[in-house]
């Protein structure tokens, strides 16, 4: 992930940066929403459940610069951040398995914030041949996966066993950054290069938080208005924050 910060070089921004400055975004969009201007990073690093020195050093790597004493322009910080992120660019995305989850992913996710949904496959005979959505991609059984097209993100919500297979033909069609919310540990082909998979798992979640529980109660803070993955407030860094709450793989 590169990023253009001010009008230098470009710069490498690491992945655990990426993941939280994700976050801060979506963080910035609801400060935005309440008609809130301006926010000091303190402030933002609370709510995004980070130190205010990460803060600071993910902002830098945007060429984001707060008012000594006042602090970020909401508006401002959330251009930076989206031009890093590049969430202003459109993604085509392919979602293969539209149970309860693929479904649920629909309706929440990316829809109007840079991300095209262009293909959906399934195999349940009951769904194959609708829309899921007004004007939405007609669902095309997953077998078509590997000679429809093109998209440059591909979703797998299948049952488990039908994810690898889901997986490879993703793979085939050339697509190269996917997302795994099934159990299923994917295997990509050695001689398939740049293939980035993402695995989600709520349920590991939490269990790694009821470890975190057992192990330091003492570190339980009450919640914040991120909405999403921070687990403690308080002057020190989390030991999970966002950047860790995936399994990423990658293939070289
Ligand atoms: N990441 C997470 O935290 C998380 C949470 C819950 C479930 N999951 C996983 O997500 C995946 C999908 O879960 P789900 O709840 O959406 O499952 P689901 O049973 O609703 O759907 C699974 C797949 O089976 C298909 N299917 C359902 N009925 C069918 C039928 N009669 N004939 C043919 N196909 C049929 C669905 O359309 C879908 O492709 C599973 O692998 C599950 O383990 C992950």
């Amino acid at each position: 992930m590169t990023a253009l910060p001010d009008d230098s070089a470009p710069t490498r921004i690491p992945g655990p940066a990426v993941a939280r400055l994700a976050l801060y975004l979506h963080v910035l969009r609801n400060y935005s929403l309440r008609g809130i201007a301006v926010v000091s990073s303190p402030q933002l690093a609370t709510a995004a459940g980070v130190n205010p020195a990460i803060l600071r050093k993910d902002l830098s790597y945007v060429g984001a610069n707060g008012v000594r004493g006042v602090g970020y322009d909401v508006a401002k910080l959330i251009g930076r951040v989206s031009m890093a992120l590049h969430t202003d660019d459109t993604h085509t995305v392919a979602l293969a398995g539209t149970g309860r989850l693929g479904q649920a992913l629909l309706a929440h996710t990316g829809i109007g914030r840079g991300f095209t949904v262009a293909a959906l496959f399934d195999d349940d005979p009951t769904l194959i041949g609708t829309t899921l959505s007004d004007g939405g991609p007609v669902v095309a059984p997953l077998d078509a996966i590997a000679v429809a097209g093109h998209w440059d993100i591909g979703v797998i919500a299948t049952g488990d066993e039908r994810a690898q297979q889901a997986c490879d033909a993703f793979v085939a069609a050339g697509v190269r950054q996917l997302l795994n919310v099934t159990a299923t540990t994917l295997h990509i082909p050695d001689q398939t290069p740049g293939v980035v998979i993402r695995q989600v798992d709520l349920a590991l979640e939490l269990q790694v938080l009821s470890f975190q529980a057992m192990h330091a109660p003492d570190r339980l803070g009450v919640g914040n208005d991120a909405g999403t993955g921070s687990e403690v407030n308080g002057s020190k860094p989390p030991r999970r924050a966002a950047a860790t709450r995936y399994r990423e793989t990658m293939t070289s």
